[in-house]
């Protein structure tokens, strides 16, 4: 896999490296040969011409030996940067395969997918230890070789010493793996913190609460952890290291010393200590070079396992082999006897649902804090199956529907719909991709939710970026731009969104008008009721008065269909519907204005 994101994203730039690297391991032998034939011909008195010849050999390997580092450099950052990019692109198409929500809301798909964006950096890492692998086999292949001919006991030894190195790192390239998957819930809670600290809508509890020193001491207390287990790891890592330096050392000492007895003696010549010398620190060098190319290659392939099984792994939902068309809506939806809860330890939110949702008409869900509306709602639009039971679009089982056609038959307003970081247009486009840059039918749209008016009158009009984040491309330091907006104008932007798809089947509004003034209200409820007349919808409000004209008002409790009728059937019965109403019609009479005030 990190193979294939290679070659889609730098085929050119690693072959490039792969050739500096190649270089650069034979350069040092070629250096340390041309360094032993100059000294032996100085030595020697051999003609001007070969020790000329020689030593301009030696100049321009030391000229390659200056800029291959610099190009190597040159080559990974390309590499790293293009390959980063297609890992990036695999790693969020497959987040967004995912039909559900259940995964974004499962910790441990959480703790991975951070894992997999470190890991999206990797092929870099992957590409420099394959290349460091075969530079460091040069490096050993060839001083080894010049080694052997000098003295074969003392190669013997230095591979020798290699072996306690080579497991050591393995060993360690393991547990930095593990201890990087065991850090992952507390850096993410971290960055939980860290994001509360910087938000602007946290920040005015925060500074009314007076909770900067409380979020900022759990912030560092999970960095401490953190950093707690990546210390025990660098420790070990130094104390292994350290060893393994000494080992080094000690067996090039050992070589040095061999050497200049044996050139005392009359064994080896000048040039030939020198190649030693050479050869000693080019087989270590190699050696190490190899090693952490191994080690760290095992630890990458460790961490790039996460970002495998994210970009290959299945999708939360099964998905039909062959799923059948969504048609327009006849009949109705269905949900014939629907349980579901959200994880396996956790309580039943639904407990056999049945609802019919007749095609053109309009539904309200009524039901108390936590009875299970939005949960209805998010099960319409297939954000989660039903653990037991089945919901029908005109008797298909929404499983056996193509999911990308079934929510382009739906219209949502979510009880927390979405402020996006965009521009007022854009904020309203998103809600129809395809008629967002059809600004009419955008106006149409804004006219309808009543937020025309307000968008209009805004610095840049439909242009106007709601979000102070950051500059738009054409109003680059422009403070005008950047326009806030109140939480009312934006539910209605979120209604106009929703009414960009002019030709959805079903219309779902979680609480869509909670954060209107009453004039606002007014206006959007009988834009509402003009745009469902003959259309399927589902209104959930705790506001009775702007659902009582539904066709049909189900009542939701304890995770069942508790009652359901028109608003008049539901008074006359004077179960829960009728007494939740009369409370909310006494909340709401005013105290008679005293006469001697008039
Ligand atoms: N993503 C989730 N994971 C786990 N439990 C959840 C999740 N969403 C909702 N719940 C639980 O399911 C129950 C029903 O929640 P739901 O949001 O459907 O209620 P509701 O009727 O829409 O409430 P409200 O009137 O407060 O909006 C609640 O007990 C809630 O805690």
């Amino acid at each position: 896999m990190g193979a294939r994101l290679v070659r889609r994203g730098a085929l050119l730039a690693t072959t490039a490296y792969g050739l500096v690297t190649l270089a650069s391991g034979v350069l040092p032998i070629v250096t340390a040969w041309l360094l032993k034939v100059v000294l032996d011909a100085v030595g020697s008195g051999a003609a001007w011409g070969t020790v000329l010849g020689a030593g301009a050999g030696l100049a321009v390997a030391g000229l390659g030996t200056a800029l291959l580092p610099q190009l190597g450099a040159y080559l990974t950052g390309e590499i790293g940067r293009n390959v980063a990019l297609v890992a990036d692109d695999e790693l969020y198409r497959s987040v967004g395969r995912q039909v559900g929500l259940a995964r974004l809301e499962d910790p441990v798909f959480l703790d991975r997918l951070r894992l997999a964006q470190d890991a999206a950096a990797m092929p870099v890492q992957l590409v420099e230890a394959a290349f460091g692998l075969v530079r460091g086999v040069l490096l050993v292949g060839g001083f080894v070789g010049s080694l052997a001919l000098l003295s074969p006991a003392l190669t013997g030894l230095v591979l020798l010493a290699a072996v306690p190195v080579f497991l050591a790192e393995l060993a360690l390239a393991r547990r930095r793996a593990r201890v990087q998957w065991q850090v992952g819930p507390w850096e993410r809670t971290e960055i939980v913190y860290r994001g509360l600290l910087q938000d602007v809508q946290a920040a005015k509890e925060i500074r009314l609460f007076g909770l900067e020193d409380f979020l900022r001491g759990r912030m560092l207390r999970e960095r401490r952890r953190a950093n707690q287990a990546l210390r025990r790891v660098d420790r070990r890592e130094l104390l292994i290291q350290g060893g393994l330096g000494v080992l080094a050392a000690v067996v090039g000492g050992a070589g040095l010393l061999w050497a200049v007895r044996a050139a005392y003696a009359g064994e080896l010549t000048v040039g030939d200590v020198s190649i030693v010398i050479a050869a000693l620190a080019g087989v270590q060098t190699g050696l190490n070079a190899l090693v952490r190319a191994v080690a760290s290659g095992h630890e990458q392939l460790l961490l790039f396992d996460h970002f495998a099984v994210i970009a290959t792994g299945p999708v939360d939902l099964p998905l039909a082999v062959d799923p059948a068309p969504v048609r327009p809506l006849r009949r109705g939806i269905e949900l014939r006897d629907v349980w579901f809860r959200y994880s396996d330890e956790l309580p039943w939110v639904l407990r056999g649902v049945d609802l019919f949702l007749p095609a053109g008409q309009a539904v309200g869900l009524v039901g108390l804090n936590g009875a299970g509306k939005s949960t209805i709602v998010k099960l319409l639009c297939r954000f989660y199956d039903p653990s037991r039971g089945a919901i029908l679009w005109d008797g298909v089982d929404l499983r056996d529907l193509d999911v990308a056609e079934l929510r382009r038959r739906i219209g949502a307003v979510f009880q927390d719909y979405m402020a996006y970081d965009l521009s007022a247009a854009e904020n309203i486009g998103v809600g129809n991709l395809a008629a967002s840059d059809d600004r009419d039918r955008l106006v149409r749209a804004a006219r309808k939710a009543g937020v025309h008016p307000v968008v209009e009158a805004l610095p840049y009009g439909y242009d106007t970026l709601l979000t102070r984040i950051f500059f738009g491309e054409s109003d680059q330091g422009d403070l005008q731009t950047g326009v806030r907006l109140s939480g009312g104008q934006w539910q209605r932007i979120a209604l106009a969104r929703a009414y960009l798809r002019e030709e959805h089947d079903l219309m779902i509004l979680d609480e869509p008008s909670s954060g209107l003034d009453p004039d606002a209200e007014y206006e959007v409820h009988n834009a509402l009721r003009a745009h469902r007349s003959g259309r399927t919808s589902v209104l959930v409000s705790h506001r009775l008065g702007s659902i009582r004209d539904a066709d049909r008002i189900v009542v939701l409790a304890d995770g069942r269909v508790a009652e359901q009728g028109t608003h008049t059937e539901l008074l006359a019965a004077g179960g829960a519907y009728a007494e939740l109403f009369r409370r909310q019609a006494d909340g709401y009479q005013l105290d008679p204005v005293p006469e001697e005030a008039l």
